[in-house]
């Protein structure tokens, strides 16, 4: 399944948050968007998954414009993992898990026992298992993210769009759970904070400023000192690690570089 983005524009209160955006995700392709606070990235996002349409521009999978797809259709082709997704009611973490089978079946339609084994394994590989009957209420921050994304895993979905999806995990859990999503082998569109982790991840990255693409290429063209100082505003040193062969940045605060 590939996206792709062309020319799209949204303006708020007179406000350009997104400008003539274009980007493509080949299919398999795990791409990552960086950018600062506020740049436009959750932006994007929302209107690949189609809370938020575009005023001008089109987007595309397989061909297909998203917005012509129904809500159904959608959820067939595109699951996603975003940073807050607010649940009203108390469901335990197996009912949310479950949620990702419905694009599967028919309204009122029971679990097949594929469906229990879908779940079962989504909630396994993101460690959730024997939490499976706990209220999703009174989860962790990082307890909450993991079932969000065993529930995207449930869907099957072979395009999977994420926002911050390792926010709040702590280190172990967001190398693996990176792992476990690049080892799925489908289309990934990511919003990234974490640059060393956009790094060893992400087969191309798209830099994002004031609604605006300013560049895309492999994370050893984007990574560098020079752009990171312009984009971001701070000084770094990049190698390419000797185990990972891929950039890593060192980041340096004003602080830990100023001579007294
Ligand atoms: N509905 C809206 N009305 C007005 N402004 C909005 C709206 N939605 C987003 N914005 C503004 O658009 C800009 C981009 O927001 P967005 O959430 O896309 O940034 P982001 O790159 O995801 O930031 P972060 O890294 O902080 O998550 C921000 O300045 C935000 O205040």
């Amino acid at each position: 399944m590939n996206l792709l983005v062309e020319n799209i524009s949204i303006t708020i209160e007179k406000k350009n948050l997104l400008r003539n955006i274009g980007l493509q995700v080949e299919t398999g392709e795990f791409i990552g968007l960086i950018g600062r606070n506020g740049s436009g990235k959750s932006t994007l996002l929302k209107s690949v998954y189609r809370i938020m349409k575009p005023d001008a521009g089109i987007i595309s999978l397989d061909g297909e414009d998203i917005f012509r797809l129904s809500p159904r259709q959608t959820a067939q082709r595109m699951a996603v993992v975003r940073q807050e997704a607010p649940v009203e009611f108390d469901f335990t973490v197996r009912e949310i898990v479950k949620m990702g089978r419905s694009p599967h079946k028919r309204l009122l339609q029971s679990d097949s026992t594929d469906d229990q084994d879908i779940v079962n394994d989504s909630l396994s590989r993101v460690g959730m298992r024997d939490l499976a009957d706990q209220s999703y209420m009174t989860l962790s921050g990082g307890e909450k993210q993991r079932v969000l994304i065993a529930r995207a895993l449930a869907q099957q979905a072979k395009f999977l769009v994420l926002d911050e999806p390792t926010n709040h995990l702590d280190i172990r859990y967001q190398l693996q759970i990176m792992d476990l999503l690049k080892d799925l082998k489908i289309t990934v569109l990511a919003a990234l904070h974490d640059l060393n982790i956009a790094g060893v991840y992400c087969d191309r990255l798209y830099v994002i400023e004031s609604g605006e693409i300013v560049t895309s290429g492999t994370p050893e063209e984007v990574l560098r000192p020079e752009l990171l100082r312009n984009v971001f505003g701070v000084e770094t040193e990049v190698i390419i690690h000797p185990i990972t062969g891929k950039p890593h940045i060192t980041f340096f605060s004003e602080m830990s570089i100023r001579k007294e």
